[in-house]
């Protein structure tokens, strides 16, 4: 049985609007650690979102599966999602102590593992949750959210604010989780410093599609994907390398599409300036 199969999958997040993500299919094997890379607004966060029920798709012939069950229909156990925006609930910002804190979300449970994760994540029991800074609330967040054993752990995002030690010892804490229990992880990230041995899947979004699907990871020359990134970076690329071509690739492929008349961005030189006095102060205003 596939750890996270989707089939067929389409969405907007409002009717009417260009759907953010578009005939997605994914299928990934139990064991196997998959990062998303992709530029800003290329759909990962949307479909980690959707993975862990937490978006309704409504598509016909949308079959969306996490350990076999159907994310909208079934209780999903075993399934962690951490996100940035946890980081805002004013829960956590209130003038409570770590320890209560952790208790309180059932740390209890968890001993061990809690009490690993808070060596690993040099996470301070005494710590006011309202007197802290973001990186720190970061961190009582990944002991609350990894303490409970997971079988499939979407992660969107979530080492941005940890210090590089403190990532580090993290990314090998997951990795070995996941060898030992052979758990599952979907990882979107935009820092791919020091995480060349942790995926052994990585996959690149544009646009809301999926335009490399899981390709193994270091590349192998028995899949075709991965044929295609060595034969562009050489042998052995590093994850850093893999994600910036396909980042310059999205980039290359956006601008064809603005010469074909897509909306452009950055700024607007070529827009002609009003130069009387009247409308003087318009051309520092894109909104005019
Ligand atoms: N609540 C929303 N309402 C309407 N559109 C949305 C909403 N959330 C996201 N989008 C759009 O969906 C698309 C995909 O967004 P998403 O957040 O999934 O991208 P992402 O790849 O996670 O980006 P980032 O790397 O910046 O986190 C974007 O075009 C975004 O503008």
């Amino acid at each position: 049985m596939s750890a996270i199969s989707v089939k067929n999958l389409t969405y907007s997040h409002k009717p009417g609007i260009s759907p953010s993500l578009t005939d997605i299919d994914l299928d990934l094997p139990p064991g196997s650690r998959t990062i998303l890379i992709g530029a800003n607004g290329a759909g990962k966060s949307t479909l980690l979102q959707i993975l862990a029920g937490k978006r309704l798709v409504s598509a016909p012939g949308a079959d969306i599966r996490v350990q076999g069950k159907d994310v909208f229909r079934e209780y999903l156990h075993g399934v962690t999602f951490l996100g940035t925006e946890w980081a805002m609930n004013p829960v956590v910002r209130g003038d409570i102590v770590v320890a209560s804190f952790l208790d309180s979300v059932g740390g209890w449970r968890y001993k061990e593992r809690r009490d690993e994760l808070l060596d690993i994540l040099d996470v301070d029991l005494d710590w006011h949750m309202h007197q802290i800074s973001d990186g720190e609330r970061r961190r009582v967040q990944l002991v609350m959210g990894l303490m409970q054993p997971w079988d499939v752990l979407l992660l969107d995002e979530v080492t941005v604010d940890l210090d590089v030690l403190v990532r580090d010892d993290l990314l090998s804490f997951l990795q070995a989780d996941s060898e030992k229990r052979n758990a599952t992880i979907i990882y979107a990230t935009h820092i791919y410093d020091g995480l060349n041995n942790f995926p052994t899947h990585i996959a690149h979004m544009r646009f809301g599609k999926m335009v490399t699907p899981p390709t193994s990871w270091p590349p192998s020359a028995s899949d075709a994907h991965a044929v295609d990134i060595t034969s562009k970076l050489g042998p052995n690329p590093l994850l850093y390398h893999t994600a910036l071509q396909w980042l310059k690739e999205d980039r290359e492929h956006r601008r064809e599409l603005e010469a074909q008349g897509r909306k452009t961005r950055g700024a607007r030189r070529n827009e002609t300036v009003p130069s009387d006095s009247e409308t003087f102060y318009r051309k520092y205003d894109y909104s005019h």
